[in-house]
């Protein structure tokens, strides 16, 4: 884990390009705490002058000046804080852009090893707490630490004997911190760890209600959401006391400031070797510098959380991403063929891919068919390089997959997987998520291609509607239509299409697909069916079991080897087969 001074190092390169405003900042907090500090040193010079020499001119002086100084004040506070928020907000701009940009690139063996409601917490609650600290601790701490140098500096002037009498206090003030920030930083830790796995355990459950519902378990769901906030809240009371304890010694150490230089400077004062002047405006200071301290104190443990999310934010940053870095290539010309030579893949332990060995050419369609879990999106994941393959290469005209950039090789292929992406937004717009360029009228068109409504008035009545959270709106084979039209804007010299119209009516299907494969939209296409109805739209078929190629050849071929083809499709075939045969 990284110390506390790396992750604020690594947090000021945020702040580094905008150095110039946080210099004038400085400047003007700097200003505002000496104008802010004046007035006890005035007030001595009214004491020790102005009253014991009877002078009005001189009293009325300074009064004058004081009230400058007020005015001064004011507005430099008013500049400061403006200027902050400035600051703040773009750099808390840049660090959410930063994390979204690296998030989105982070390769898909990332996302499926962590669970979304970390990644969330991360992202929102994480960058919030920063949020916070920025737009008030971060400013505060700076804030009172001029405070208190100027404060140190003037106590000095005026009386240094009395000063390093006070000085005595904070050595103890410093163990105690040092005693206490550890275990705070801990508990801290496992607080926000908790959070994250109770965000991901509420995301997951309301995002499946409907199973709620239908099995009835709203007792069950409320005990465990309770086990889990009972754990939480034991560790926040730990937490809580640890920062009590720590702060309430804090604030007794410090409130003996005051006592030691009544006692000291009283005696002082008694004895002839100070005036009353600067015994009356050393209190003040004195009293003055009670208050920042024990902000500074507070804010410390404040700024020690916001490490923390800093830290844990960090950590997504510092996960490689998958695209370029200059060291990948692009595909020269078109895909030629894509070859998979003794792939395969395992998730974690468990081997998924064994030893696949096969050449997709341009130009053809192919169909990858299979038992549930054979490993049929796993091939697609390898093909999207969202999986690397354990042994073996694929290579894309002889060139190595891993070697492709990333970016560039997705603008090559479109993909139609099994889990669609519906946003809370129009049909059209979220038809155009496939290629962002294209018109209102384009994806109008696709979705009539793709038969989403039966008559023309549904179209014109629906098309520009909200479809709700995740597409709620539409029926399940309305949103496979969708997703399918969202692949069809695009035009790409590969397409593959995985299990994609499952819910889809068989009529509508085979017009779709009739489109897609006819077309010649897409030069190369790799359909994965378990709908026999979909193979004859393709040239060869490949028939997977447990990660293998167990065999591969045109329909007919495979229907008369009566072999795996055949039992896997034995109760829908009849019919079928005599078409082909
Ligand atoms: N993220 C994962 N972690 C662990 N195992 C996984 C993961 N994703 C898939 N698997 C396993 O990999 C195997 C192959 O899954 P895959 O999704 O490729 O099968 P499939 O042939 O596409 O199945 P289906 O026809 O049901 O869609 C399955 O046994 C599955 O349990």
């Amino acid at each position: 884990m990284e110390t506390r001074s790396t992750i604020w190092k690594r947090f000021f390169v945020f702040l580094r390009p905008y150095i110039r405003y946080e210099a004038l900042l400085l400047l003007l907090m700097v200003l505002g705490n000496m104008a802010a500090l004046a007035s006890p040193y005035f007030l001595k010079i009214i004491i020790d002058h102005a009253l014991v020499e009877k002078k009005t001119d001189m009293l009325f002086g300074i009064l004058s000046v004081i009230l400058a100084t007020y005015v001064f004040r004011v507005v430099l506070g008013m500049a400061a804080e403006y200027m902050y928020s400035w600051i703040s907000n773009r750099v808390l701009n840049d660090l959410s852009l930063r994390l979204f940009n690296h998030v989105i690139r982070l390769p898909m063996s990332f996302f499926k090893e962590r669970s979304l409601g970390d990644l969330i917490h991360r992202m929102n609650n994480e960058v919030n707490n920063v949020r916070n600290a920025l737009t008030g601790a971060l400013i505060n701490f700076i804030n009172n630490g001029i405070t208190i140098i100027g404060l140190i500096t003037l106590m000095c002037i005026l009386e240094v004997k009395l000063f390093l009498a006070i000085c005595l206090i904070y050595p103890l003030l410093f163990l105690t911190i040092r005693r206490f920030h550890p275990r705070i930083k801990t508990i801290t830790g496992k607080v926000r760890k908790m959070e994250s796995a109770i965000l991901g355990h509420l995301t997951e459950r309301v995002s499946h209600i409907r199973f709620i519902k239908l099995f009835n378990t709203y007792l069950f769901e409320e005990k465990l959401l309770k086990d889990r906030f009972m754990s939480l809240i034991k560790l926040n009371m730990s937490g809580t006391l640890v920062l009590s304890g720590s702060k309430g010694i804090s604030i007794f150490l410090l409130a003996m400031v005051p006592l030691i230089t009544l006692g000291l400077g009283g005696y002082r004062v008694i004895a002839g070797v100070m005036t009353i002047g600067t015994l009356i405006a050393f209190l003040q200071y004195a009293n003055k510098l009670y208050d920042p301290f024990q902000n500074i104190v507070s804010l410390y443990a404040e700024l020690i959380n916001t490490s923390v999310s800093l830290s844990r934010i960090f950590e997504l940053l510092d996960h490689p991403v998958q695209f370029s870095d200059g060291n990948y290539i692009e595909l020269e010309g078109e895909i030629a063929r894509i070859e998979l030579n003794g792939v395969s893949f395992a998730h974690q332990d468990k081997t998924v891919i064994r030893d696949f060995n096969f050449t997709f050419e341009a130009g053809r369609h192919y169909a990858i068919v299979g038992s549930s879990g054979g490993g049929k999106s796993t091939i697609v994941d390898l093909l999207c390089k969202f999986n690397i393959p354990a042994t073996g290469q694929i290579l894309v005209n002889g060139q190595d997959l891993q070697d492709i950039d990333m970016e560039h090789w997705m603008q090559r292929l479109t993909v139609n997987s099994q889990g669609y992406f519906l946003f809370n937004d129009t049909i059209v717009e979220n038809i155009r998520y496939g290629k962002q360029d294209a018109t209102e009228a384009e994806a109008a068109h696709v979705s009539r291609l793709v038969r989403l409504f039966n008559d023309h008035q549904e179209y014109k009545d629906r098309i520009d509607t909200m479809i709700g959270d995740s597409g709620v709106k539409l029926s399940g084979g309305q949103k496979q239509k969708m997703s399918l039209g969202r692949s069809l804007l695009r035009k790409t010299e590969l397409l593959i299409i995985d299990e994609a119209s499952s819910e889809i009516d068989s009529k509508s299907e085979d017009i779709i697909y009739k489109h897609i494969f006819e077309s010649g939209k897409f030069h190369t296409i790799i359909l994965i069916s378990h709908r026999l109805s979909t193979l004859k739209h393709v040239q060869e078929i490949i028939c997977m079991d447990a990660g293998e190629i167990v065999e591969h050849g045109t329909m007919s071929a495979l229907i008369n080897k009566r072999g795996h083809f055949y039992r896997l499709f034995e109760s829908q075939l009849h019919p079928a087969a005599q078409q082909v045969m």
